[in-house]
């Protein structure tokens, strides 16, 4: 019999994670059966929907959701034999029992010099997220120029690197000149600290004089209505994320820092008069985009990964065709590379990262 450990939700978020929000338990798990598997946890993921899917999916004592890459050390199954690795989304917990139709085996032949984490970055969800947001809702053509921001992070950072692999000028934020400097390595065409600029409205201009036609949205908020005047005609905007966003115990008011003149200038704020249930409860107010959607043309669309599924295993291989290429030095100077990643040692620690705002696998 295996003693498995497991994270769970203690309490309901409140604003930022805490770490008497979670408790660790340890659950005997049942001999797996006929056509059934027992997991071993390799790398665990934190990923920001947590925050929000926390919210709707989860009450206060289950185990915390997420995606984990396990090796498969008991098999009933012959579709997974021992010693194979899988995708699960048994979340945060070191060992599981399950049949097989929820598991995702990694892509076969996975390369050795490829670390398997990646199965949840850039050859996983995140890089799903980022080559549908620009194929998908994007529809990015050679020679544009995007914006993306929290540009560092598991999506962002493949988002610019698919970009210029596709030969577009790329434009990335991020939160420490250490990211920046990563991102300038990744070949970003211009990258800056958004939290150290004196006015990220002059930088994001100075960056692309002309504007940008594409937006890779992560971040949400006050970002957003900076970006919104700075777009250029038929501009598309992928709504993947609104991260400074999943924390708020108020609402956040929006209101551009720098008014510009003409007829886009003076910014609105208001409030949605029926505050729903769940995930979008909390009535948000901010500068309304109607008028640049207009008048801009603009196409902006919010998506998630999941409605690609049927293209998920193609997608992919493509992923790890551009990674490979990397490595083997074959391909253009441009193809993909994994993002950093933050190592732990034990599930034990699986709070921490959520607690610093850290991606980690363990
Ligand atoms: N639609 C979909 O299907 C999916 C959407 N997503 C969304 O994509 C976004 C990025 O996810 P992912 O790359 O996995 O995240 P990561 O955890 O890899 O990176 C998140 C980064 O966001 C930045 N950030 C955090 N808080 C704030 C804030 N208050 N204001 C501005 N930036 C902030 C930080 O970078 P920095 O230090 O640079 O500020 C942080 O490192 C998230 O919004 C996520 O919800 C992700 C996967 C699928
Ligand atoms: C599937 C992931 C969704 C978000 C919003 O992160």
């Amino acid at each position: 019999m295996v003693v498995s450990k497991a994270w769970t939700l203690h309490q309901h978020f409140q604003g930022f994670p805490k770490a008497s929000d979670f408790h660790l338990r340890e659950e005997t798990l049942p001999q797996p059966r006929d056509g059934q598997v027992l997991l071993e946890a390799v790398f665990l993921s934190v990923d920001p929907y947590m925050r929000p899917y926390s919210q709707t999916m989860m009450k206060e004592g289950d185990v915390m959701i997420g995606s984990q890459v396990a090796k498969v050390i008991q098999s009933y199954n012959p579709s997974f034999p021992v010693g194979c690795h899988v995708v699960s989304d048994c979340g945060w917990r070191s060992h599981w029992v399950c049949d097989g139709a929820e598991l995702t085996p990694v892509l076969p032949d996975w390369p050795q010099d490829i670390p398997l984490s990646l199965a949840l970055g850039a050859i996983g969800m995140p890089g799903l997220t980022a080559l549908y947001g620009l194929e998908e809702v994007c529809e990015i053509k050679k020679g544009e120029t995007l914006l993306v921001n929290a540009a560092a992070g598991a999506v962002g950072s493949v988002v610019g690197q698919i970009a210029k692999i596709k030969g577009c000028r790329v434009v990335g934020c991020a939160g420490t000149d250490t990211k920046v400097s990563y991102l300038k390595q990744l070949g970003f065409d211009q990258v800056f600290n958004y939290k150290t600029v004196t006015s990220l409205e002059e930088s994001l201009r100075e960056a692309a004089p002309h504007g940008y036609d594409c937006y890779f949205e992560n971040v949400g908020g006050k970002f957003s209505s900076v970006v919104m005047p700075q777009m250029r005609e038929y501009g598309r905007i992928a709504v993947c994320g609104s991260i400074s966003m999943y924390n708020d115990t108020t609402p956040q008011t929006g209101i551009l820092s720098t008014p510009q003149t003409g007829k886009l200038s003076t910014p609105q704020t208001g409030i949605l008069s029926t505050p729903q249930t769940g995930l979008l409860s909390t009535p948000q107010t901010g500068p309304y985009v109607h008028t640049y959607m207009i008048f801009k043309q603009l196409r902006m669309e919010g998506f998630l990964c999941a409605r690609w599924k049927h293209k998920h295993q193609q997608s992919l291989r493509r992923l790890m065709a551009w990674m490979t290429e990397h490595i083997t030095g074959t391909g253009p100077t441009t193809s993909l590379r994994g993002p950093h990643l933050v190592i732990t040692a034990t599930v034990s620690g699986m709070p921490d990262p959520v607690k610093t705002g850290t991606r980690t696998h363990t």
